[in-house]
C-alpha cells in the first residue's frame, strides 16, 4: 500500500454502516440508528454472520429478541441457525397469557412481557438485540427468561455503550455478552 487514494480499503466494519443522529428522541442521546446498516445487504449479512460467530457449535434451542431492533437480527439468526424466534414485547402487545417485568433505560422507564409458554423450561436461548446501554432491558428479558425456566447461553448485540454500564452489570449476573462494536461516551 502506498496510501495513494486509488487504493483506499473498502472493507467495512458494522460500524461503517452505522450512523448517529443527534439529540433523539431528547437533547443529549446521541442516537445509534442501525436502519443504515439493515438497509445495506452487505452490512445486513456482516452483522449477522459477527453476531452469529462465537455460538458455531454451541447447543441452542431459540433465538429471543427484544423488541424492537431485535427482532429483526433474531429472526434472521434464527432462519440461519434453523431454530425458532420468541419475541419479548414491550407490554400490551403480546395476544396471549404473559408475564410481565418493569425497567428504566437510557430515556425512561417500561415494561416487557413474554408469552409464558413461549420457551420450556431448561431451553438453550440466545438474547439479540441492537443495542446495550443501561442493561435494563436485557436485565428484564433475562428475568423474564429466568421466571420460564429457560437456560441462557448469552446476549448478543450489534453495539455496546459501554459508558452506560449495561455490560458490567450483565457480566456481572456472570452472563456472556457478545457486542460487534462500541461507542464510547454517550
Ligand atoms: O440497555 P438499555 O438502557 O435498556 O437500552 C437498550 C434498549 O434501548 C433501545 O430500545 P428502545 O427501548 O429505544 O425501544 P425500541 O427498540 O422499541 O425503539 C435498544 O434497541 C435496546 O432495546
Ligand atoms: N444512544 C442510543 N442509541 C440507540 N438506541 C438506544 N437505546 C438506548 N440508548 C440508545
Amino acid at each position: 500500500m502506498t496510501g495513494a487514494p486509488h487504493e483506499e480499503c473498502t472493507m467495512k466494519t458494522v460500524k461503517d454502516y452505522i450512523r448517529t443522529i443527534p439529540d433523539f428522541p431528547h437533547e443529549g442521546i446521541m442516537f445509534r440508528d442501525v436502519t443504515t446498516l439493515f438497509a445495506d445487504p452487505r452490512g445486513l449479512r456482516l452483522a449477522i454472520d459477527q453476531l452469529l460467530h462465537p455460538y458455531a457449535g454451541v447447543q441452542v434451542d431459540k433465538i429471543v429478541g427484544l423488541e424492537a431492533r431485535g427482532f429483526i437480527l433474531g429472526g434472521a439468526i434464527a432462519h440461519q441457525l434453523g431454530k425458532g424466534f420468541v419475541p419479548i414485547r414491550k407490554q400490551g402487545k403480546l395476544p396471549g397469557k404473559t408475564l410481565s417485568q418493569a425497567y428504566t433505560l437510557e430515556y425512561g422507564e417500561a415494561v416487557m412481557e413474554i408469552h409464558e409458554d413461549a420457551i420450556e423450561a431448561g431451553e438453550k436461548v440466545l438474547v439479540v438485540d441492537d443495542l446495550l446501554a443501561t442493561g435494563g432491558t436485557a436485565v428484564a428479558g433475562l428475568k423474564l427468561l429466568e421466571r420460564l425456566g429457560a437456560d441462557v447461553i448469552g446476549c448478543a448485540f450489534v453495539i455496546d455503550l459501554p459508558d452506560l454500564g449495561g455490560r458490567r452489570v450483565l457480566e456481572g449476573l456472570d452472563m456472556p455478552v457478545h457486542c460487534l462494536c462500541s461507542y464510547e461516551g454517550v
